[in-house]
């Protein structure tokens, strides 16, 4: 198993330990069932007098497995029960249910092409209703994420609109489909945790914003670590004017990006935010320059976003992916947890071979 893949689950299992202290209280009582059953069941137990030797060698190999199994479970544990997600089926989140439901909204596609050069591009692609999400596209786009974070080789991501335009938000058939409580608020955890493990990607990502991102759709801008936005784009939190407030943890990450009183103008009054204000709030961290108009504008703003995005995805994928993994634990963690995990991955690069190489070659930093 490489060392970033280790990083990751004991950066996973550090969360799960904190989060759920009662993890640890299956770590002990593993071994401890162990060494009972060494002892009141092993051959030289049953016979008189006992001898040391079966139940001692055993305790020394169980205790072994125990830790190695003990160390991996609870982390590959997380890994697949929680898999970066805020809401699992131990917090009475019944994914397959909601999954079905949206199902049953189809319309467009969420595509997601991966490129060698560490770069991947994920377009919200429904044109005929400006983007705006089906339920088969949010069930694609948790697709489309458990995709990236199988791909090693990842490095940066670039989330953008079909056809010069950002996204509109759900689709407003399926809303009003779905319009129950119990619903929504399924239907709102099913995209809390596929925005969550996107922005938690260990990989640098960026929303490429044309046109307009409104609603979900201005929620999915704050789910990547960057936004660009083109000349003339607008995002907007139109929640106000549907009398709702983001459900998708838009409003939670907007108020760590931009800080709680721009959030508050943001929200309350629906603003509508361009590249100008975008910048001045911290909520756009570039502009395009494209003045091209039409049908090659998108292929020129992909462009501009793919070489804004090479001076941070310059590198090894290993080194880039540990940079995102310690900025996101920072983001995330308690101090002192966040601190643990940055020794992890700091020991998973020391001494590697990007590191040797680094001080064989005697580089400068003029
Ligand atoms: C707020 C909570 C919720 C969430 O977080 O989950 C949401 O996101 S709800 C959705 C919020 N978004 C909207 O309400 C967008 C409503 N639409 C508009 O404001 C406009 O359509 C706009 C500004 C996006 C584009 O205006 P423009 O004049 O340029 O084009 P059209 O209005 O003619 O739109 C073309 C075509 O797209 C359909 N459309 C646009 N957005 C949606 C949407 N979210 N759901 C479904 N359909 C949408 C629009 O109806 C037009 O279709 P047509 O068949 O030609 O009437």
């Amino acid at each position: 198993m490489s060392a970033s893949v280790n990083s990751q689950i004991r950066l996973r299992l550090y969360r799960s330990l904190h989060t759920q202290p009662r993890h640890l209280f299956f770590c002990f009582l593993n071994p401890v069932f162990s060494l009972l059953f060494v002892f009141f069941l092993s051959p030289s137990f049953l016979r008189y007098p006992p001898s040391p030797v079966f139940p001692v060698v055993s305790v020394m190999v169980l205790s072994a497995a125990n830790w190695h199994l003990l160390s991996r479970s609870a982390a590959w544990g997380q890994l697949l029960l929680r898999n970066g997600s805020v809401y699992t089926p131990a917090s009475g989140f019944q994914e397959e249910e909601i999954r079905e439901k949206l199902l049953a909204f189809p319309g467009g596609s969420v595509d997601l092409v991966k490129q060698e050069s560490g770069i991947a591009v994920l377009t919200v692609n429904h044109p005929a209703r400006m983007n705006a999400f089906s339920g088969s596209m949010m069930v694609e786009l948790e697709e489309r994420v458990s995709q990236l974070e199988g791909w090693m080789e990842g490095k940066g991501l670039i989330v953008q609109g079909a056809a010069g335009t950002f996204c509109s938000g759900s689709d407003l058939t399926a809303v009003r489909a779905i319009s129950n409580p119990q619903d929504g608020v399924r239907m709102c955890m099913f995209m809390q945790n596929a925005l969550t493990r996107l922005l938690r990607l260990p990989l640098f990502s960026v929303a490429l914003v044309e046109g307009r991102a409104l609603g979900g759709g201005a929620e999915l801008t704050t789910a990547c670590d960057f936004r660009l936005m083109a000349p003339g784009s607008v995002i907007q939190f139109v929640h106000k004017h549907m009398g709702l407030v983001p459900g998708w943890g838009g409003a939670t990450r907007l108020v760590r990006i931009v800080g709680s009183q721009n959030a508050l103008r943001m929200l309350g009054g629906a603003l509508k935010v361009d590249p100008e204000m975008g910048l001045r709030i911290g909520l756009a961290d570039g502009v395009l320059e494209g003045s091209q108009a039409g049908e090659e504008s998108g292929a020129c703003a992909l462009l501009e976003a793919k070489q804004w995005l090479g001076r941070y995805t310059e590198g090894p994928a290993p080194v880039i992916r540990a940079i995102k993994a310690v900025v996101q634990s920072g983001r995330e963690l308690p101090l002192e947890v966040s601190l643990r995990a940055e020794r992890d991955v700091f020991g998973s690069l020391w001494g590697g071979p990007v590191n040797l190489q680094a001080l064989v070659s005697k580089a400068k930093h003029k």
